[in-house]
């Protein structure tokens, strides 16, 4: 069905009070030449989409996140139910949509088996995104790159056309993510990317993102808000100020969250369909709140 009709038929549903009559600014995606919203659904977390026995509210939130006009969804086969759910709900949008999955395996045949399972539990024959997740260390990227390493899988999917584009994401270590995009010609990158991660001592913002921008390589931002820690203690105001410093950072194209709630997930939407790119000054002030407390906003870096 032509997505024009998509469209009607979206504004005309009863329970879409407060839908996207406004919508959220795009971006392309880097050289995807793929126009996306600059915020998509985190399929992970603490959250209904990835928590067993929390379905109903997980279809909700889905629901919802079509209705206000969200189509980048970003999952992962670890994200426990996370694809199942989105597979209940997607597959009657899915040619509006950015459908993006992530493999853990680091070997082809572990990473085929990853990608079957994904397609089966999205109810779909192809993505638009498949990503190598969580790449941490100089191991993986040689596991990755050998002989039957999962980038073999890459590429045969790919010929296949089962995936248009591949990606690889990590929030541990930004130099292993640079060495990544430096050894294969991904077409994008999911890093982490807030006002606390530039003063980490090794920072995405300083090592990672400036890579892919040379590259011009499609770089969508995670931990926006860490977790909702940046708006404690009054580091933060509110996801405006996150969601504005990430999305203001030259070379990042978008970003994904997780929601705990069909009401934060209103609320971050709101945020985006407002998002007017922040100036110099204005980006050097939220540095200036978080400069004293990065260390605890930046938690998730020890995760590998
Ligand atoms: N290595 C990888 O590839 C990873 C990918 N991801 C992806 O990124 C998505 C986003 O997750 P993360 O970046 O890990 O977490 P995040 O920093 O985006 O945290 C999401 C959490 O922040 C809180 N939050 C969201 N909006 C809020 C608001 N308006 N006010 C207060 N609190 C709010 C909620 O508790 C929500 O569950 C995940 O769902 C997943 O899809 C996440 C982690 C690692
Ligand atoms: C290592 C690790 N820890 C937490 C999370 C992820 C991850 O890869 C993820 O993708 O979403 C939440």
């Amino acid at each position: 069905k032509a997505i024009e009709q998509q469209d009607r038929e979206i504004a005309a549903a009863p329970n879409n009070q407060g839908a996207a009559t406004v919508k959220m600014p795009e971006r392309l995606l880097g050289n995807t030449g793929v126009k996306v919203p600059i915020f998509g659904l985190g399929g992970a977390g603490q959250t209904p989409l990835s928590q067993p026995g929390r379905e109903a509210e997980a279809v909700a939130q889905i629901e919802r996140a079509i209705e206000l006009g969200i189509r980048y969804f970003d999952t992962a086969a670890e994200y426990g139910p996370s694809e199942e759910n989105l597979g209940k709900v997607l597959p009657k949008y899915r040619s509006r949509l950015f459908l993006a999955t992530k493999t853990s395996a680091r070997d082809r045949d572990g990473a085929w088996k990853d990608l079957e399972r994904s397609l089966k539990r999205l109810k779909t024959d192809r993505l638009d995104l498949w990503q190598l997740h969580h790449v941490s260390f100089q191991t993986e990227l040689d596991q990755i790159f050998s002989t039957k390493g999962a980038i073999k899988a890459i590429e045969e999917a790919k010929q296949q056309k089962i995936i248009r584009f591949s990606g690889i994401t990590g929030h541990h270590e930004p130099a292993i993510i640079a060495a990544g995009l430096q050894r294969y010609p991904f077409d994008t990158t999911l890093i982490s990317l807030n006002a606390a991660e530039k003063h980490h001592p090794r920072s995405f913002v300083t090592s990672a993102l400036p890579v892919a921008q040379a590259k011009n390589i499609g770089v969508i931002a995670m931990k926006i808000p860490a977790y909702g820690k940046l708006f404690q203690n009054g580091v933060l105001d509110g996801m405006h100020q996150a969601m504005g410093y990430t999305l203001s950072l030259p070379g990042v194209h978008c970003c994904v969250i997780a929601a705990d709630s069909v009401k934060q997930l209103e609320e971050n939407f709101k945020v985006a369909q407002a998002f007017k790119p922040l100036n110099k000054t204005e980006m050097a002030a939220l540095e200036k709140r978080t400069a004293a407390a990065w260390q605890e906003n930046t938690f998730f870096r020890q995760w590998t």
